[in-house]
């Protein structure tokens, strides 16, 4: 199946989270493209579509919602999955879900949401990020767990299996 793997990222911890799903999904025989989201201008060529993105200040990031405003009807009518990073430290902080997930998954009637924890690293973070994650006291590291990205990419492989047998 041709399937569409979109990630916003600013700071390339969930592309690469993205990268994981697309590769698993590729092992799987798909023909996987990995598109910005900023980049989709019809998501109607794919026969499924994976949208993951970033949280900043309790919201996914504005590419991914920009898509699904332009792209809603036609992310309904095909299978779709969502995932974001956001939590970090041990335990990951925030426990807060952004609204925007239940929103976008709604308006998508993606069949997963998985959330994953994130990475932050100070050093690459502008003068106003800084200060944002100063105030949320939020801890600094790479939290990512690529094997249980990779979990769920197999778990969405499963779902396509199945939607090809239905054919
Ligand atoms: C300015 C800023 C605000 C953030 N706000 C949140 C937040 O509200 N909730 C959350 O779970 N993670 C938050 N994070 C953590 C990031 O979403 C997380 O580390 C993510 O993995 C970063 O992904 P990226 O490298 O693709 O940008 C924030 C990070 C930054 C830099």
């Amino acid at each position: 199946m041709r399937v569409l793997v979109t990630v916003a990222s600013r700071h390339g911890a969930t592309r690469e989270m993205g990268a994981e799903v697309a590769a698993r999904l590729r092992e799987a025989g798909h023909d996987v493209d990995e598109v910005e989201p900023d980049d989709v201008e019809h998501v109607d060529p794919y026969d499924a579509v994976v949208m993951g993105s970033a949280v900043y200040v309790g919201r996914l990031a504005l590419g991914l919602r920009d898509l699904v405003d332009r792209q809603a009807g036609q992310l309904r009518q095909r299978p779709s999955w969502l995932f974001w990073s956001g939590p970090v430290g041990d335990p990951p902080m925030p426990e807060t879900v952004p609204d925007d997930v239940a929103d976008i998954a709604r308006t998508t009637g993606a069949r997963d949401v998985a959330m994953f924890t994130g990475r932050l690293d100070r050093d690459g973070l502008n003068i106003s990020e800084r200060a944002l994650v100063a105030l949320t006291r939020a801890d600094a590291g790479d939290y990512r767990d690529l094997e249980a990205v990779r979990t769920w990419a197999g778990s969405i492989a499963t779902a396509l299996r199945a939607i090809q047998q239905d054919a």
